[in-house]
């Protein structure tokens, strides 16, 4: 479990991160997303502490780090396992060495070294390229390389920094399972930072969004998606813009495909006694669940908070979109014939 509370980093006079809080539970993938310079790298780096924040607390699994000394600070951090974009692999070293690389600076015995690495490369997938160097092994091989060096010292917790960026999308899924894997099997509590919304969608049990240093949004992805019409929220769900008409009044709904009967929409329909136009729709996974968002073309005589309470009542949220009346009236809708 990670426990972040109140972190603030500096540089100078310039704050970096500002009053940060954010909990994983063991167990759980949480993923950062966030724009260019919103201080996302910089957080992974103040949670395994290569930087000293400079107020807050950084417990993990109720262990506070900012408030240990070196020494024990060195002994804490193996709970850490951290993997790169690039994955920093020695060039003078083989697949299985790069393994081996932490733990043999931790001192363990040989014969464990060697039984861990082949545990290790074989959860990742690469025996087959243990005596590889990473120059013979592609991107997806050399991150699940990495990956395997990352929990060579048995870490509780993952940091994985843009683990996927420039990967393709093969390799990409392939370490996206390993990071699910690694939660459900042996119960690693994982931080992916990333700018790919595929990911979050399709591993993140938990969304934060940071901005300018300060978390601006959080939740579960279906929450997120539910909740608001946020920049996150759209991000993770992009609808494609609807033509403006005269006509129809649109509405933006979000829904969590659990919570909702597959037939809502003639249900609510009926209730609203109208014809519903679907103008643009967009259901994905996003982990155990699928989450939709929907723009509607509806009648603008309806009552807006009827509409609202009847799709409510069939856990579907509604916000009408604000200054789109929508014009051509889709063929035989025969909604909003005056
Ligand atoms: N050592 C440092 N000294 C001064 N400023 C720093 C230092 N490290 C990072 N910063 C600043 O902190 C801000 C956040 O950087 P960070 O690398 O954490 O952003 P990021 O969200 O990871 O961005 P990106 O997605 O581009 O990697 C940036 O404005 C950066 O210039």
């Amino acid at each position: 479990m990670i426990e972040i509370t109140a972190l603030t980093k500096s540089y100078g006079t310039t704050t970096v991160l500002d009053g940060i809080d954010l909990v994983v539970e063991e167990g759980q993938i949480a993923a950062v997303v966030g724009p260019s310079g919103a201080g996302k790298s910089t957080l992974a780096r103040c949670i395994n502490l290569l930087e000293r924040p400079t107020s807050g607390a950084i417990a993990v699994n109720g262990q506070d780090l900012t408030r240990l000394s070196r020494r024990d600070l060195r002994e804490a951090r193996r709970q850490i396992g951290t993997v790169f974009q690039s994955a920093n692999l020695l060039r003078r070293l083989t697949a299985a060495q790069n393994v081996a690389l932490p733990m043999r600076h931790a001192g363990l015995p040989e014969q464990e070294v060697r039984r861990r690495v082949g545990d290790l490369l074989e959860r990742v997938g690469m025996v087959h390229r243990a005596n590889h160097y990473p120059s013979q092994l592609s991107g997806g091989q050399r991150q699940r390389i990495g990956i395997a060096r990352g929990l060579a010292l048995q870490p509780a917790v993952l940091l994985s920094d843009e683990a996927t960026s420039g990967l393709d999308p093969e390799s990409t899924r392939a370490i996206l399972d390993l990071l699910t894997e690694l939660r459900d099997d042996l119960g690693v509590t994982i931080l992916v930072i990333t700018h790919e919304m595929d990911v979050v969608r399709s591993i993140a049990d938990l969304v934060a969004q940071l901005d300018h240093g300060r978390i601006v949004e959080q939740g579960t992805v279906a929450d997120v998606v539910r909740r608001s019409d946020s920049a996150l929220s759209r991000a993770l769900l992009p609808m494609p813009p609807v033509p403006v008409d005269d006509d129809l009044r649109a509405w933006s709904v979000r829904y969590e495909a659990a919570a909702v009967s597959p037939v809502w929409l003639a249900q609510a329909g009926r209730e609203l006694d109208t014809d519903i136009a679907v103008l643009a729709a967009l259901v994905e996974a996003a982990g155990d669940s699928r989450v939709g968002r929907l723009t509607l073309g509806l009648d603008p005589r309806l009552d807006d908070r009827r509409v609202v309470e009847v799709l409510g009542r069939h856990g579907v949220v509604a916000e009408p979109v604000e200054g789109a009346v929508l014009r051509a009236v889709p063929a035989g809708s025969g909604v909003g014939a005056a």
